[in-house]
């Protein structure tokens, strides 16, 4: 049974009005996307229009004149694979929306805590994890018990481990991965060894071009989804549906809300390019410039991220949403980003080694590919060229400003 059959017949299972009102929407809605795949609809445009017009079709059917419930749904077996800070955060938000959640990590102390006292002791200690009224993550720690984990038919994977770590892991673990399990990609980063988007590294790793993905970003820190503080997030595929089934399991109606996007490609790079943009941020707060100057970077660093997203062949207007601005203005004005704070501490001395050695940093390796892409792509950008040489130390702050600042005048939008 393919994962879509099976989450099709779980929803059948209901037996209610409502999951078979949105099972209906969703079949029409996966009918017109591959539909306009098999007519070879190439042209961008309307590939949109069409996935537009499937998403008001789930959303008419979803509210249905019956009056049927829209936040109704059935319980979904997911697999998270990392128990870091954003591990932890998608178990527990996967769990608030009434999963059966499993968290995977190396570590057996830290999983029996989680199992007896319903704390991660590692991140986010702090929070409990248990969610009222649901059963609570489970906590999991041998690649015997993940293997059976994941044998569960319709089963989906949400992958929180860090970017340069991730295809070497799939790549040791492949034989374990169902080939038809959705695999949803929450890190944010690309791949430096064979410069690929993570989308591509994973399915170059499990050596297999059929395997499901989809790609979930936003501006979130870990820490306040833990809160419960209102967040917003996107989900891109390039099968619509498995983007719809993401937000359906993530989806708790009252603090998380997750928007759909058939642009993984511009998903993926908004999410990984704010990262060494960020780290650019840092820099900036770390030269003792005040908002003036922050504001500038933001705006001018997001025209940059929109002309490698078209040059790599995602939307745009993915760059204007909650991949792109969202989380560029997230992480450039918080110090409580990691890429941030890794600005400042570069700009006060600190070896790139050394900050990188207990913390997770992905804009320091996705510097370096963004500018592999930008030779690539014929493009000046020279917001990333400053940040990667200030990383690399090839050039300093001040003449970095200078740089900048002295670039010859110019209109500001260009079309
Ligand atoms: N922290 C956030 O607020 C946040 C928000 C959105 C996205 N992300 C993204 O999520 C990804 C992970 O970030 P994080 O904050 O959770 O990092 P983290 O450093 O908190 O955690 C990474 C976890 O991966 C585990 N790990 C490493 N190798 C492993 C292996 N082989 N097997 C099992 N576990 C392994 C580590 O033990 C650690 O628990 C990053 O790409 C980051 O950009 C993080
Ligand atoms: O702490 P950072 O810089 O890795 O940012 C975390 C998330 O990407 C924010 O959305």
């Amino acid at each position: 049974m393919t994962a879509r059959q099976s989450f099709l017949s779980n929803k059948r299972d209901d037996g209610n009005l409502a999951s078979l009102a949105t099972t209906i929407a969703l079949s029409f809605g996966a009918g017109v996307f591959f539909a306009t795949h098999l007519l070879r609809l190439r042209d961008r445009e309307r590939l949109r229009r069409a996935c537009s017009r499937t998403q008001k079709h789930l959303l008419k059917g979803q509210r249905s004149a019956l009056g049927v419930d829209l936040t109704r749904k059935s319980k979904q077996k997911v697999v998270v694979l990392g128990a870091g800070a954003f591990g932890t955060a998608m178990a527990y938000a996967a769990c608030q929306g009434g999963n059966d959640v499993v968290m995977y990590m190396r570590d057996a102390k830290q999983c029996a805590a989680i199992n007896s006292e319903h704390r991660n002791p590692k991140y986010l200690s702090e929070f409990s994890l248990h969610v009222d009224g649901v059963s609570d993550i489970r906590g999991i720690c041998t690649l015997e018990e993940l293997k059976e984990e994941l044998h569960t038919p319709g089963v989906v994977i949400i992958h929180a481990l860090p970017c340069q770590l991730t295809p070497p892991w799939f790549r040791e673990n492949k034989d374990i991965i169902p080939k038809d399990a959705l695999i949803c990609v929450t890190s944010k980063g690309l791949y430096l060894p064979t410069q690929q988007l993570m989308g591509h590294a994973i399915l170059d790793a499990l050596n297999r071009a059929e395997q499901p993905l989809a790609f979930l970003s936003g501006p979130s820190f870990a820490v306040e989804i833990m809160k419960g503080d209102p967040t917003t997030l996107v989900v891109a595929s390039d099968e619509l549906f498995q983007a719809v089934r993401m937000q359906r399991i993530m989806s708790n109606f009252r603090t998380l809300r997750v928007f759909t996007s058939d642009d993984p490609v511009g998903v993926q790079l908004g999410g990984a390019l704010k990262n060494p943009l960020a780290v650019g941020a840092g820099m900036i707060s770390g030269m003792g410039c005040g908002t003036n100057t922050l504001s500038a970077f933001v705006t001018r660093a997001s025209d940059e991220l929109r002309q490698l997203c078209i040059a790599m062949g995602g939307n745009p207007r993915t760059i204007d949403g909650l991949a792109g601005m969202g989380d560029l203005m997230l992480t450039c004005f918080s110090a409580q980003s990691r890429n941030q704070r890794c600005g400042q501490r570069l700009i006060n001395g600190e070896k790139v080694e050394d900050i990188q050695k207990n913390t997770t940093v992905e804009g320091i390796a996705t510097a370096d590919v963004a500018i592999l892409y930008a030779d690539m792509c014929g493009l000046e950008l020279p917001i990333f060229r400053c940040v990667h040489a200030l990383i690399h130390k090839r050039i300093s702050p001040k003449q970095a400003l200078v740089d900048l600042m002295g670039r010859p005048n110019r209109h500001e939008i260009v079309q």
